[in-house]
C-alpha cells in the first residue's frame, strides 16, 4: 500500500486490536494521510511488515498515551471488559465501536450501548461495522453509517472516501449491528411465495400429465419432468406473481374509497405486501425470462427431432402432401409475438427498478413506467396465454390439458386484476379516489381544499 508521508498536522487515530479489521483500517487511514497508532496487548508478537509503513505499533497503554481523540476498538465485544483498566486513558475520547451482533434479536443492550455504559466518560460512536476488512483494504468505496452525532468521525469517514450517514443516537446502534447478519430480509416472503407457487404448479402438472396418464393408459411421459413440466409451471408462476404485484395497489385503492380517507393506516399485511411489490415483480420477470429460454430450447430437444420425424413418416404413409393449417400458424405467431412483447415490457420494468435508473426518473415518469407499462405487460401476458390456448382454451379437452387450477390461477387472477384496474379508472371511482388522495375529504382541510379548487392544480391529475 502506498503510504503518505507523515506530517504534524495530520489527524491522529488510535486503533486498539491488531486483527484483520485493524490492519485494513490502518492501511486505508495511512493512504488518506492520517497518522495511525495501533495498540496491541503484545506488540512484540506481531510479525514485522504486518502493518503498512508509518503505522506505529505500541502496547494498548502506550498507544493511548499519545494524542488523538479518536479511538477505534477493533476487538470483539466480548473483550471490551479487558479495556476497563484503561478507563482513565479513554475518558474524554471518542470510542468507535465497529462490532457486529453475533446473532439476530439478542436481548438487552446493543454492543455500543454496553460499551457506553462501561465508559461513561467517553463518547461512543457506532459505525464502520457495515464495511468489510476487504472493502477497506481494496480501496472499494462503500457507504458507512454511524450513529451518535460525532462530527469528527463523520469527517474521518468522508476523508477515507466513504459517504457517511449519521443515523441518530446510540439507541439506533442495534439495527446497525444486526444489518450485516441479515440475509436478503426483503426477499424472504416473495421468494417463499415463488417457491410455493412453483412447487404447487409443478406437482399438479406432473400429477396430471405424467402420473395420471401412466396409471390410466401406461403412457410413459416421465421425460416431461425435467423440461416440459418446468416450462409449463414457470409461466403460470410468472403470471400469478405479476398479478400479485398489482393486486395490493388495487386493494389499497378500494380500502381508501371505502374508508373515504387516506389518513388511516393500511392493515399490516397490506403494508408488507405493498413493500414486497418490487421483489415480486423481479421474481415474476425471472420466471418469465426462464420460460422464454426454455421455450426457445424446446425445438432443439432430441425429443422434438424424433417427434417431427415420426410425424413426417406418418404423413408420408398417409399420403398427405401439405399439412399447413392456417389457424395454427396464426395462433403460434400471435402467442409468440405477444409473449415476446410482454417479456420486453417486463424487461423495461425490471430495469427501472434498479435504484440508479429509478432515481433518474421523476415521480410521474416512475409511476408511468411502473403502473402503465406494468399493466401493459399484464395485458400482453394474458393475450399470450389466450392465444396459446385459443382453439381449446374453453373446451373440455383443454380443461384436461391446461388443468383447472393452473388455468384458473394463471388466467383468472390476472384478468381480475385488469378488470379491477379498469373499474377504478371509471369516473365514479377515479374522481372520489383523486379527491381522497389529495386530502380534500377532511373537514380540517377545508381552507386548503378551497384554495386548491380555485387554483390551477389540475395539470397533474
Ligand atoms: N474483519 C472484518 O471484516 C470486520 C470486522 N468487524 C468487527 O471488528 C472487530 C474485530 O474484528 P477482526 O479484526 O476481524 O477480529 P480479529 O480476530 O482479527 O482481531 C481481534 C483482535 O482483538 C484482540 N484480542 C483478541 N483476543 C483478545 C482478548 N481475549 N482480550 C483482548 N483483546 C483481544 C487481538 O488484538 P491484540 O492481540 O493485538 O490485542 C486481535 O487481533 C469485531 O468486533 C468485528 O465484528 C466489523 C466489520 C468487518
Ligand atoms: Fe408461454
Amino acid at each position: 500500500t502506498n503510504s503518505v508521508p507523515l506530517s504534524v498536522g495530520d489527524p491522529m487515530v488510535c486503533i486498539l486490536g491488531s486483527g484483520d479489521f485493524s490492519r485494513s483500517l490502518s492501511s486505508r487511514l495511512r493512504c488518506c494521510g492520517c497518522r495511525v497508532v495501533v495498540g496491541s496487548r503484545d506488540p512484540q508478537r506481531l510479525p514485522p511488515g504486518l502493518f503498512p509503513e508509518g503505522v506505529e505499533l505500541k502496547t494498548q497503554r502506550g498507544a493511548l498515551e499519545g494524542k488523538g481523540s479518536l479511538v477505534f476498538l477493533a476487538l470483539y465485544p466480548e473483550h471490551y471488559p479487558s479495556l476497563l483498566t484503561l478507563r482513565p486513558l479513554l475518558s474524554g475520547r471518542i470510542l468507535v465501536d465497529v462490532s457486529n451482533a453475533s446473532s439476530l434479536k439478542q436481548e438487552g443492550l446493543s454492543n455500543a450501548q454496553r460499551l457506553a455504559q462501561m465508559f461513561p466518560c467517553s463518547s461512543v460512536v457506532k459505525g464502520f461495522n457495515g464495511l468489510s476488512a476487504w472493502t477497506l483494504l481494496t480501496g472499494a468505496y462503500d457507504h458507512s453509517r454511524q450513529v451518535s452525532n460525532e462530527l469528527s468521525v463523520l469527517a474521518l469517514a468522508q476523508r477515507l472516501g466513504f459517504g457517511a450517514v449519521d443515523v441518530g443516537g446510540l439507541s439506533a446502534s442495534r439495527a446497525l449491528e444486526e444489518a450485516p447478519l441479515l440475509l436478503f430480509p426483503s426477499w424472504r416472503g416473495p421468494l417463499l411465495t415463488t417457491m410455493l407457487l412453483f412447487s404447487f404448479f409443478y406437482l399438479y402438472i406432473a400429477l396430471k400429465n405424467v402420473l395420471m396418464p401412466f396409471l390410466d393408459r401406461a403412457e410413459n411421459n416421465l421425460h416431461h419432468l425435467p423440461l416440459i413440466t418446468v416450462n409449463q409451471a414457470l409461466p403460470a408462476v410468472a403470471l400469478v406473481m405479476l398479478s400479485l404485484v398489482y393486486m395490493p395497489g388495487l386493494l389499497a385503492s378500494v380500502l381508501q374509497l371505502y374508508r373515504g380517507t387516506k389518513y388511516k393506516r393500511f392493515p399490516d399485511w397490506l403494508d408488507q405486501w405493498m413493500c414486497a411489490r418490487k421483489q415480486l415483480g423481479l421474481l415474476s420477470f425471472l420466471c418469465a425470462a426462464l420460460h422464454a429460454v426454455y421455450s426457445v430450447c424446446l425445438s432443439i430437444r432430441r425429443a422434438s427431432g424424433y417427434m417431427i420425424l415420426n410425424a413426417a413418416y406418418q404423413q408420408v404413409k398417409a399420403g398427405v402432401v401439405d399439412s399447413w393449417v392456417e389457424t395454427q400458424v396464426w395462433r403460434s405467431d400471435l402467442y409468440l409475438s405477444s409473449g415476446i412483447l410482454g417479456l420486453g415490457v417486463l424487461c423495461v420494468l425490471a430495469l427501472t427498478s434498479l435504484p440508479s435508473v429509478g432515481q433518474a426518473l421523476n415521480w410521474r415518469e416512475f409511476t408511468f413506467v411502473q403502473s402503465g407499462l406494468g399493466y401493459t405487460s399484464l395485458v400482453l401476458s394474458v393475450a399470450h396465454v389466450l392465444f396459446f390456448g385459443w382453439d381449446f382454451a374453453f373446451l373440455p379437452r383443454a380443461y384436461q390439458y391446461y388443468l383447472p387450477p393452473v388455468f384458473l390461477l394463471s388466467l383468472v387472477l390476472p384478468c381480475c386484476v385488469l378488470i379491477g384496474r379498469f373499474l377504478l379508472l371509471l369516473p365514479c371511482c377515479s374522481v372520489p379516489l383523486n379527491r381522497i388522495r389529495r386530502g380534500w375529504e377532511s373537514k380540517q382541510n377545508k381552507p386548503e381544499r378551497e384554495r386548491q379548487e380555485n387554483g390551477a392544480v389540475f395539470g397533474d391529475v
